[in-house]
């Protein structure tokens, strides 16, 4: 049985675009956040009015033309495989504006949404502006891209991340959580993972639980899954000889990112 919170991809024809997955607020239960992800064919395009929520477009393979208004960004997108792990371009645009996706070689685009709270520029996030950082020790070493942090301003609610676990790691480990509107401690932010896998038969475990246990999902997530986090604490391992990725998009009341560890796990983080 697969669990409520486990997404497989949908791959839809719909005109011109495979709708890959879909987890909209309309039927995932969250209130903030919003995913799908499109396969194009060459030259194919996806059209899209935004009603209230701003989008970050991830060219996530292939290259892509996106167009919003006067802005066009041509031949956009870095790599044929997120597992070359290099950086990527991205598009950010504000809700209530029309965008264009149209495809120059076959392509994969992510589209994550949330609430716009405010009209805000249309910008390219390239790839050579996209922070890179290594985070933890031991076996929980990943590899973060932040695409659109709560330290870049560009958006209103949207925050973007992709992670790379490797071969025998944990990552969003710790595990932590952001599932109270508490700042300072703590912010409320809902979560969407989708995950790819190299090779793409493996698969990793991730864990969605609460302190009280009210939520406790262990599951076995494979390649184009999508994971939904409305609350509780997340971990992923990822089993020896697969490297994993992920692709976040986080969203609340408040644009921050501030996590609170599970206290019977932070004592990992004291370990020279
Ligand atoms: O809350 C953010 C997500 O859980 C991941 O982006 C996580 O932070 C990745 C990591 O630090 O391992």
């Amino acid at each position: 049985m697969v669990s409520h919170l486990q997404r497989k991809p949908l791959n839809e024809q719909r005109g011109e675009a495979k709708i890959v997955q879909e987890v909209m607020k309309q039927d995932s239960g969250l209130q903030y956040v919003g995913f799908r992800l499109i396969g194009l064919e060459p030259g194919a395009a996806y059209e899209e009015t935004l009603a209230g929520d701003e989008c970050c477009i991830v060219a996530l393979t292939g290259r892509i033309t996106v167009t919003e208004g006067e802005h066009v960004f041509a031949g956009i997108g870095t790599r044929e495989s997120v597992f070359e792990r290099k950086a990527t371009d991205s598009v950010f645009v504000s809700g209530g504006k029309t965008i264009r996706v149209e495809s120059v070689t076959a392509a994969q685009v992510a589209l994550c949404y949330s609430p716009s709270l405010h009209p805000l520029p249309t910008k390219l996030i390239a790839a050579r502006d996209v922070g890179s950082e290594q985070r933890g020790k031991y076996q929980n070493r990943r590899t973060v891209h932040n695409i659109l942090p709560d330290s870049d301003p560009s958006a209103s609610s949207l925050l973007v991340v992709e992670v790379y676990t490797d071969s025998g790691n944990f990552s969003s480990y710790p595990p932590h959580k952001h599932d109270r509107d508490n700042l300072p401690d703590e912010s409320f932010l809902e979560e969407t993972y989708y995950h790819e896998l190299d090779p793409k038969q493996g698969f990793v475990f991730q864990r969605v639980y609460t302190d009280d246990r009210s939520l406790d999902e262990t599951m076995a997530v494979e390649h184009g899954d999508v994971v939904i986090v409305p609350a509780g604490y997340h971990p992923v391992g990822v089993p020896d000889g697969y490297t994993s990725y992920y692709l976040n998009v986080m969203a609340g009341p408040t644009r921050v990112w501030k996590f609170h560890n599970d206290p019977d796990h932070a004592w990992i983080l004291d370990r020279d």
